[in-house]
């Protein structure tokens, strides 16, 4: 065990209200807004197949060509009520922002960098907008930050020379006070999603990444913070170097999900985030340019998320002129009817103890009641849900959460065996079962 100063401030989940709040979301929108939406993943009659928001370094664009695209960016049809609206139908409770991307340009108007919306031709502050679009519709907001940061002189990959430590000292200061200034201009703000942290300078800095959770916290408090800000004094990232989770949630899983039975992810806090295209952040002009992952995949990881206990950041790449590309418009809205149904399952819904992934769906429990659902996606040939139950517990009820006066026929075939008879009817949608339990213990 290493004596560790900038290590794991706590253990176990957090339990006051915000973190709760945050917790009980289950189901967020990610956006990835920046310049990189004008070039779409094209440069020079060049279609790039990597990740949109990277083309810079993909193309190979030097800061002086790329960072004149701030001079473009004009998103006249941009609505922030639009947007939030379809947030709010497709049933997220939280949306988290790029507020700066790795390339450095900020979409408010930070007094410590030119290089912001402010200084192109829309110039309002878009994360206002945002902010107060998606609370109106009692949708918490969270800031995505970048570390990394391409555009910014004092920034460095590693330390290697006092020219470096006194640069990257003077980028570290400017970077803490970005933070400073979003924690104490968007006042309503809920948590701070940090990425770009996987450099060695980050990693040399450890005490840093402990300051400015300390910072937003004094601030913000009950603000979240994820793993991925912090560096111990080792370097060791996400969890310390004693194998603690540092922050208030793992935040590991991008474009991934732990697999259906790896319950360790159970014991805390953690957040999936998941492109819809295989790998794009940013607005790509060709939207098939990999495989794009339908409604019902997407449905089917969030309720995994959350039957192991954890949140579902799904990303959206709005277009360089403010709107929302049909695509994921169309996704938004199929997965927000499956929610206006099926929603019970998710909100303040997390892992069931004890009932592990069954081959024809997952179990969810609500956290408050204890009432537990079963989500099927994949109806067995026999038409029979088979369920393992737990010691001294029976089903003594199972119903459709949608239309509770179709009865499910219960029957316990052996000890801890019990069977649900579904009624022979094809669906085209994955659907809730609410199980009545009765704990014979
Ligand atoms: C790599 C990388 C970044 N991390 C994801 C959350 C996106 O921001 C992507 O650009």
């Amino acid at each position: 065990k290493k004596l560790l100063k900038y290590g794991a401030q706590y253990e176990g989940k957090r339990t006051d209200a915000a973190m709760q709040k945050w917790r009980s979301n289950r189901f967020g929108q990610f956006i990835h807004w920046g310049l990189y939406a004008i070039p779409g993943g094209e440069w020079k009659g060049k279609t790039y197949t990597y990740a949109a928001e990277f083309l810079k370094s993909s193309a190979h664009i030097p800061n002086s060509t790329w960072d004149s695209l701030q001079y473009q960016f004009n998103p006249v049809k941009f609505d922030p009520k639009t947007w939030a609206k379809m947030a709010k139908k497709m049933g997220v409770k939280y949306m988290t922002i790029t507020t700066k991307h790795h390339e450095g340009f900020c979409l408010w108007p930070t007094q410590y960098t030119k290089f912001n919306i402010g200084n192109t031709p829309y110039k309002k502050d878009i994360i206002k907008a945002l902010v107060d679009a998606y609370n109106s519709e009692g949708i918490d907001v969270n800031f995505y930050y970048s570390v990394l940061d391409w555009h910014h002189p004092d920034w460095r990959y590693d330390i290697k020379t006092k020219e470096d430590s006194i640069a990257f000292s003077r980028y570290l200061t400017f970077a803490q006070n970005q933070l400073k200034e979003l924690a104490e201009n968007y006042p309503s703000v809920k948590g701070f999603w940090f990425d770009g942290t996987w450099d060695q300078s980050i990693k040399k800095n450890g005490w840093w990444t402990l300051q400015v959770e300390q910072m937003l916290k004094s601030i913000r408090p009950g603000v979240v913070v994820n793993s991925r800000l912090r560096a111990d004094d080792y370097g060791a990232r996400h969890f310390d170097s004693n194998g603690k989770m540092m922050g208030d949630y793992e935040s590991g899983y991008e474009r991934r999900l732990p697999s259906p039975t790896d319950t360790q992810v159970i014991h805390r806090d953690w957040e999936a985030c998941m492109t819809i295209p295989e790998n794009q952040w940013g607005y790509h002009k060709k939207w098939d340019i990999s495989y794009t992952k339908t409604p019902l995949e997407l449905i089917e990881m969030l309720v995994q998320t959350t039957s192991l206990g954890g949140n579902f950041l799904l990303n959206f790449g709005p277009k360089p002129d403010g709107t929302i590309r049909i695509e994921e418009q169309q996704i938004a809205e199929h997965i927000g009817n499956w929610m206006k149904i099926n929603s019970a399952a998710i909100y303040n819904a997390g892992h069931a103890k004890g009932w592990p992934r069954q081959d024809w769906g997952y179990f969810t429990q609500n956290e408050t009641t204890g009432k537990l659902y079963a989500v099927v996606f994949n109806i067995p040939i026999s038409g029979i849900l088979k369920i393992q139950t737990l010691e001294g517990i029976t089903i003594s009820k199972a119903s459709f959460l949608e239309k509770p006066d179709v009865p499910i026929t219960v029957k316990e075939i052996a000890k801890k065996q019990v069977n649900l008879y579904l009624p022979q009817q094809s669906f085209s949608e994955p659907f809730v079962i609410i199980l009545d339990t009765i704990n014979e213990n």
